[in-house]
């Protein structure tokens, strides 16, 4: 199998797409030779999801050793992590996205960025007739987002003058190799290494990622040093940074204090991983799978008349957000346009954890100790056994009822966001980010590719849009 696999590389998610819809099982067992440790089990299987991502199997079925090695760049952060170092991230994440102020106060700053930055800038280039990336526009704006709300700085990506960012290409470059190894023996992607084969910039990027991750937590220790701290009862929201960092400052941590501005770095840098490119790539697909079905664009945009506009003040543009925040709910179409979108085009394509001891599958398959499962999302949204014969369609009414609304899929068949105790901790806050700037520009403005970009999915750890997404707006 592994000499297919090198061959299709290229379009690795269509491929296993194509095996599992050929095959009667939604489960296999990919061997690689007998060299190469490589037995994984790959599924896109509902009750396997459901049996390995659960509560009850949870300490069965873990990041572990490989998945460390291979994600060494993220070190001990929340994704690396398991047992009581998870445990540790997860709290500290969720008095954050917990805490009763997030929503209002993330609403805020998206706002602020959309008004101020991403609706100027795209109102000149519709005024103007330019064409755009508008991948690379999105990128910006939601790294800026999660910026500005886990760290309280704003990076300004998104600007006019749209200034080249090489933090962005590091990301990209940094992926692509861990996610070359994920196709390789262990030993070979180390020798590989070792021979500094295909990874020759990798040590370079990382050290980037590192430096700007470094930088902003050297800004915040000064802040704080600085500044005219409030008495803790006066402060009634932190940041997810400052959270961090008044726990690893306090006696009691559990943090080893000699690696201790390390652990911050790994801490913050899994969450600007998590949260900054997924939103970007998701609102590109959304938008891309709505220049080629222009009648669900005019179904949104009845939706917002109705729902939005009818009851806005056009000459007032907080008085959308205003309304966007008592109204969202009611936006029943754009909400399955967008689970339609994570369906087809999950912005983490796949998963992966190793058991510890010995199981059973539901489908079957027996789990040896450490052995790996991959859990393949994009290939779970395609599949007709699934979803139905008209898996391949992009219809939001899938998620619609027939009282008209929104419809539940269970996380273990509709997995783009994971599932059980692990399931994204950003999942609220990116649908609603989504749907916010996906309403703001289908009421404002008409989308055109531009004549011969072609956009097609890249091959990585996220579902990048290979050569971006090249548009022109029409004001409407
Ligand atoms: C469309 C946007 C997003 C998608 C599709 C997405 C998807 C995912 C997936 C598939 C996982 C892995 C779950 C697992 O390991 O089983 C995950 C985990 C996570 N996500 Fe997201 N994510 C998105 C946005 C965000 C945002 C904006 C944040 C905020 C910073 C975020 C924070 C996290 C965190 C902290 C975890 C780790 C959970 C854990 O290991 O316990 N995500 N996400």
């Amino acid at each position: 199998m592994l000499p297919a696999l090198f061959q299709n590389f290229h379009r690795i998610n269509e491929f296993f797409n194509e095996i599992m819809e050929k095959s009667s099982e939604l489960t296999f067992l990919f061997k690689g030779p007998w060299f190469s440790n490589m037995n994984i089990i790959i599924t896109v299987d509902p009750s396997n999801f459901h049996m390995c991502l659960a509560r009850a199997s949870f300490v069965n079925y873990v990041k572990g050793p490989k998945f460390n090695e291979i994600f060494e760049f993220l070190g001990d952060g929340i994704f690396n992590s398991d047992f009581s170092l998870w445990q540790y991230h997860r709290r500290l994440a969720h008095s954050f996205f917990g805490h009763p102020k997030f929503n209002s106060i993330f609403m805020m700053k998206i706002w602020e960025e959309m008004k101020s930055r991403l609706i100027p800038l795209l109102d000149n280039v519709s005024k103007h007739g330019v064409e755009i990336n508008l991948h690379n526009i999105f990128k910006r704006f939601s790294y800026d987002n999660v910026c500005n709300i886990i760290l309280d700085y704003d990076p300004k990506f998104l600007s006019l003058d749209l200034a080249p960012i090489p933090l962005f290409q590091a990301v990209i470059d940094v992926e692509e190799v861990i996610f070359r190894r994920h196709a390789m023996p262990t030993s070979m992607w180390k020798f590989l290494r070792w021979l500094g084969v295909g990874e020759e910039k990798y040590q370079k990027d990382c050290q980037m990622l590192y430096d700007f991750t470094n930088k902003v937590i050297a800004m915040k220790r000064e802040e704080r040093k600085l500044g005219n701290p409030k008495e803790e009862s006066e402060v009634i929201f932190h940041d997810l940074l400052t959270i961090y960092l008044n726990d690893v400052e306090n006696p009691t941590t559990p943090i080893n204090s000699s690696n201790c501005d390390n652990f911050l770095k790994d801490a913050i840098l899994n969450l600007l991983i998590a949260g900054g490119d997924t939103i970007g790539v998701t609102l590109s697909w959304l938008f891309y799978l709505l220049t080629k079905n222009p009648l669900v664009t005019n179904k949104i945009r009845e939706e917002l008349n109705v729902v939005m506009v009818k009851r806005d003040d056009e000459n007032n543009n907080d008085d959308f957000l205003r309304k966007f925040t008592k109204h969202k709910n009611e936006l029943v179409y754009l909400h399955g346009a967008i689970c339609e979108t994570l369906r087809l085009y999950p912005s983490v394509p796949f998963n992966h954890k190793n058991s510890v001891e010995s199981d059973i599958l539901p489908s079957g398959h027996r789990m040896k100790p450490d052995m790996q499962i991959l859990f393949n999302m994009y290939a779970q949204g395609r599949m007709k056994s699934i979803w139905g014969d008209d898996c391949y369609e992009f219809k939001p009414e899938r998620w619609i009822t027939e009282r008209g609304n929104i419809k539940f899929e269970p996380s273990y068949k509709f997995s783009a966001f994971g599932a059980g105790p692990r399931i994204c901790q950003g999942k609220d806050m990116a649908l609603t980010q989504i749907k916010i700037v996906a309403a703001a520009i289908i009421r404002r403005y008409d989308i055109e590719v531009v004549q011969g970009h072609q956009v097609v999915p890249g091959v990585s750890l996220k579902l990048q849009m290979k050569h971006g997404f090249k548009v022109k707006l029409i004001r409407c």
